[in-house]
């Protein structure tokens, strides 16, 4: 769908670990959405909340069965972007890497550092060469909306931080975690890349909201991260998470034109392909993603 000034906004939610349902939803059902990307990692959950359309996609399926290196981003992106979806929240369990983030804390983060390496990375290839813009990896206008979300409901949170994104599923060892402090990162997960750059490939605003469950394994008290631990705080985490995207919806609501940010236009100088050298099997792919600058065939 191609935002246009005064298009309502379709708030998509991928809930990651511990975040695998949405209340309070009305008129909520389940639906396949099929991606020429291959399958989502679920079906979406459609409705509204307080007024507002939603869609929610658990990252690791119902049940978490997807490892965070076989998730296929590219086919969730573009199955939220078929399903009308404008922004996107992404609720994501991580690790800190500072002694002020203490598990329970909420960190709005900003910028990324991409140390994946077995995941594909871009919708575009051979046949469609794009390059967006990255600089800054989320959207500032939901930044600001999730920011006043966390004061009203007294959540503990820092607004701005570097998540650095680790393959996995190993946790870290204490060499990395200490390399990636010495980075200055603040928070560590297996998950928001490349979701956050195919969402701005795909012109969607993406904002990240990163839940401390744990003090990654630099931490003198907290040798061996593990999974046990980690799921005691992601309970108390993910009903507040839920909290907050109940008080976010409305929010978001209004928006009168596209996001002031460039996000619902990232493309408008992204393409570089010479037209009669574009593939057209990769342009039918690309219809939802970009078809607003290739027109809905290429
Ligand atoms: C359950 S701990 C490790 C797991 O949790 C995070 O996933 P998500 O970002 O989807 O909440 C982390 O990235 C790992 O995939
Ligand atoms: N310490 C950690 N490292 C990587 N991903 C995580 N998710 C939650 N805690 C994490």
């Amino acid at each position: 769908m191609t935002v246009v000034p005064g298009t309502p906004p379709v708030l998509g939610v991928i809930g990651g670990s511990g975040v695998y349902e949405i209340d309070g939803l009305v008129n909520r059902r389940w639906v396949r959405v099929d991606s020429p990307f291959g399958e989502p990692s679920d079906e979406l959950l459609m409705g509204e909340l307080d007024g507002q359309k939603l869609v929610f996609l658990p990252r690791h399926g119902r049940g978490h069965r997807i490892p965070p290196s076989e998730i296929n981003f590219r086919a969730n992106i573009d199955a939220l972007k078929r399903a009308g979806v404008t922004e996107i929240l992404s609720v994501s369990a991580v690790g800190s890497l500072r002694a002020h983030l203490p598990p329970g804390t909420f960190v709005v983060a900003d910028q990324f550092i991409d140390r994946t390496f077995a995941r594909e990375k871009s919708f575009f290839g051979t046949g469609m060469v794009a390059h967006v813009a990255l600089g800054h990896p989320v959207c500032g206008r939901m930044g600001d909306a999730i920011r006043q979300s966390l004061e009203a409901l007294a959540i503990p949170h820092q607004r701005g931080g570097t998540y650095l994104v680790m393959e996995g599923p190993q946790f870290s060892t204490v060499a990395e975690s200490n390399l990636y402090r010495s980075w200055g990162c603040d928070v560590i997960g297996m998950t928001n890349m490349p979701e956050a750059k195919l969402a701005r490939e795909a012109e969607l605003c993406y904002a990240t909201v990163a839940m401390v469950t744990d003090y990654d394994c630099w931490h003198p008290d907290h040798d061996h991260v593990t999974v046990d631990a980690i799921i005691k705080v992601l309970v108390e985490n993910a009903a507040k998470a839920r909290a907050l995207v109940t008080d976010l919806a409305p929010r978001l609501r209004h928006r009168d034109a596209c996001c002031r940010q460039g996000c619902h236009t990232a493309l408008d100088n992204a393409l570089i392909t010479a037209p009669e050298k574009r593939d057209p099997a990769l342009l039918a792919k690309l219809d939802a993603v970009a078809g607003r600058v290739l027109g809905p065939r290429g």
